[in-house]
């Protein structure tokens, strides 16, 4: 059994349960208060039949604000499959540090792809960096859109490819994407990245850190378990959305909403998937629940991989919620949905539990700690995706702050208001007036998906997919300006039925997220 990060919870409590399953049901008892929104849950099975649920404790509403507000507070992922515990990096910063001479330029906090990526391209233009964290493997499958992964070097860590990609959204034709999707072998992945940063030259420290405090001189100190102190010019948070305890957010920003989603890679009998086209979501409801069922509260979708004509991996998924859809709902809706397709499950490969926080606030740009992936809220609010744009983003940001570094000096010459407003530009790069418009846009389609149900859901998508492929292909992959969203809505408005576009100008009318979004635009 092990727990990962249990330092920014307030209460933490185990319970024996097989991989999670009870989650949705079985909480656990805060010390003195009900639990407020959000429930955080940090779970990790090593392979044994007990987890460790933690989470945080809030009175009200107030208190919850009073901690930071509608910071992203939590993705983990959890899984049923083997882990190899063996670290890959070599612990050298224990020794620098306890020498007590090194400043580094950057220490970046967490071994995820974010972590890793920008680590390595940080070190590749030749800032003395380390990396602090777990050097524990990948626990997600991701799935890609090829072409993207391929633009980032990294197709050789692609394990499958489907030449095409399908959406059901009912029983009438399927939509044919037209582009090729891949999963990521997640092995692959983390033994590539960490060659890059091996290569590169990080330095790791496998520990926890404490906390993050300013020394008079400008520099940052990262303190870790075991009384190891780090100083350094930059740090970057790159552990997750469980990051909050180092960071703070912006204050009254729309609240975090969850996409959940359960797996399994299966041996089956019966499979009705071509396995040459990967399902990207089937809205089909199989199952028909009546419309005041549990089930009917959460319209879910199946997004199915199949590998080869019997091995698939199926994975129910609930795009986006105010509240967490329990696991397991989703495991029943999956289950039911195989059955009523007459699929047979043979044998079960793994299970993949998801939890993916979308929405919420931006990290405060004044701070002088800095963010990276999911802790920086880039993953995008309306599709849960993140790792292409961490990725992707990885060398940018690394070479932003190299130059700032180079720029001021800084070398030997920090201050404390100095480096506060060094942060500013590596923040404004992250996060530029252009990306926020952007988010306000995002924000908006999410807080729009949330209030809709399966039926709206469904023409809601037909007309998504029916926009020029360059706009929904933009809009999925972050790749559309603030100017390309409105025209991308206007089209989506154009192609719309009538019902969907009284619906969509109620929406911008009357959602505080339209509001944001038109304030945002008009702000230069
Ligand atoms: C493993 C991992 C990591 C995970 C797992 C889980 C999963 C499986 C997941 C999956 C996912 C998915 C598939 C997703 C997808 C998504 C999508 C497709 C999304 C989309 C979205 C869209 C949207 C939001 C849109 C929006 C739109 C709008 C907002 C529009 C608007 C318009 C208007 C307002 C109009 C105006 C006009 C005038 C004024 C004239």
């Amino acid at each position: 059994m092990e727990c990962i990060g249990a330092r920014n919870f307030a209460t933490m409590a185990v319970f024996t349960c097989p991989r999670f399953k009870s989650l949705g049901r079985k909480r656990i008892m805060p010390r003195k208060k009900q639990p407020f929104w959000p429930i955080h849950m940090k779970v990790k099975c090593s392979g044994s039949d007990s987890c460790v649920v933690v989470k945080e404790d809030f009175a009200d509403e107030e208190d919850y604000i009073k901690a930071g507000g509608s910071e992203l507070v939590f993705v983990q992922m959890q899984q049923n499959k083997d882990m190899d515990l063996q670290s890959k990096l070599s612990d050298k910063l224990r020794q620098i540090s306890s020498a007590g001479q090194t400043i580094l330029d950057l220490v970046v906090i967490g071994c995820g792809p974010a972590g890793l990526a920008l680590a390595a391209e940080s070190a590749k233009l030749g800032l003395n960096v380390g990396l602090v964290g777990p050097d524990l493997p990948f626990t997600n499958n991701y799935g890609v859109w090829e072409d993207e992964f391929k633009d980032l070097g990294l197709q050789a860590c692609i394990e499958h490819v489907w030449s095409d990609t399908i959406v059901y959204l009912d029983d009438a034709d399927p939509i044919l994407i037209g582009r090729a999707y891949g999963r990521v072998s997640r092995h692959l992945l983390h033994e590539e990245l960490l060659k890059r940063c091996v290569e590169a030259g990080v330095l790791y420290l496998n520990s926890k850190v404490d906390r993050i405090v300013e020394s008079t001189s400008g520099h940052s100190l990262v303190e870790c378990e075991g009384d190891i102190v780090i100083p350094c010019r930059f740090v970057t948070v790159a552990s997750g959305a469980a990051s909050g305890k180092f960071l703070q957010y912006e204050l009254g920003g729309p609240r975090v909403s969850v996409q959940t989603a359960y797996g399994v890679e299966v041996e089956v009998d019966n499979n009705p998937y071509d396995p040459s086209l990967m399902v990207f979501m089937d809205y089909r409801d199989y199952v028909r629940h009546d419309a005041q069922s549990l089930e009917a509260k959460y319209p879910t979708f199946l997004y199915a991989m199949p590998m080869t004509k019997t091995r698939v991996f199926f994975e129910e998924t609930c795009l986006a919620s105010k509240d967490a859809m329990p696991f397991d709902l989703l495991k029943k809706k999956l289950m039911l949905r195989l059955n009523t397709l007459g699929i047979k499950i043979k044998k079960i490969y793994e299970e993949e539990w998801s939890y993916i926080p979308v929405g919420g606030s931006l990290p405060n740009t004044e701070q002088k700690t800095l963010a990276f992936g999911a802790a920086a809220s880039m993953v995008h609010p309306a599709t849960g995706y993140s790792v292409v744009r961490s990725l992707s983003e990885a060398p940018k940001c690394a070479s932003v702050l190299a130059n700032i570094l180079r720029q001021n000096h800084v070398k030997n010459m920090i201050t404390s208001s100095s480096a506060t407003s060094i942060s500013t530009q590596a923040w404004n790069t992250l996060w530029p007036q252009e990306r926020k418009r952007q988010r306000s846009f995002f924000l908006f389609g999410l807080a729009l998906i949330l209030q809709l149900d399966i039926e709206g859901i469904r023409s809601f998508f037909r007309a998504f997919f029916r926009v020029p492929k360059w706009m929904w292909q933009g809009f999925l992959g972050s790749s559309l300006s603030s100017a390309d969203l409105m025209l991308f809505a206007f089209y989506m408005f154009i192609i719309a039925p009538n019902d969907m576009r009284k619906g969509l100008i109620r929406h911008l009318l009357s959602d505080p997220t339209g509001a944001t979004m038109i304030r945002t635009y008009l702000t230069f």
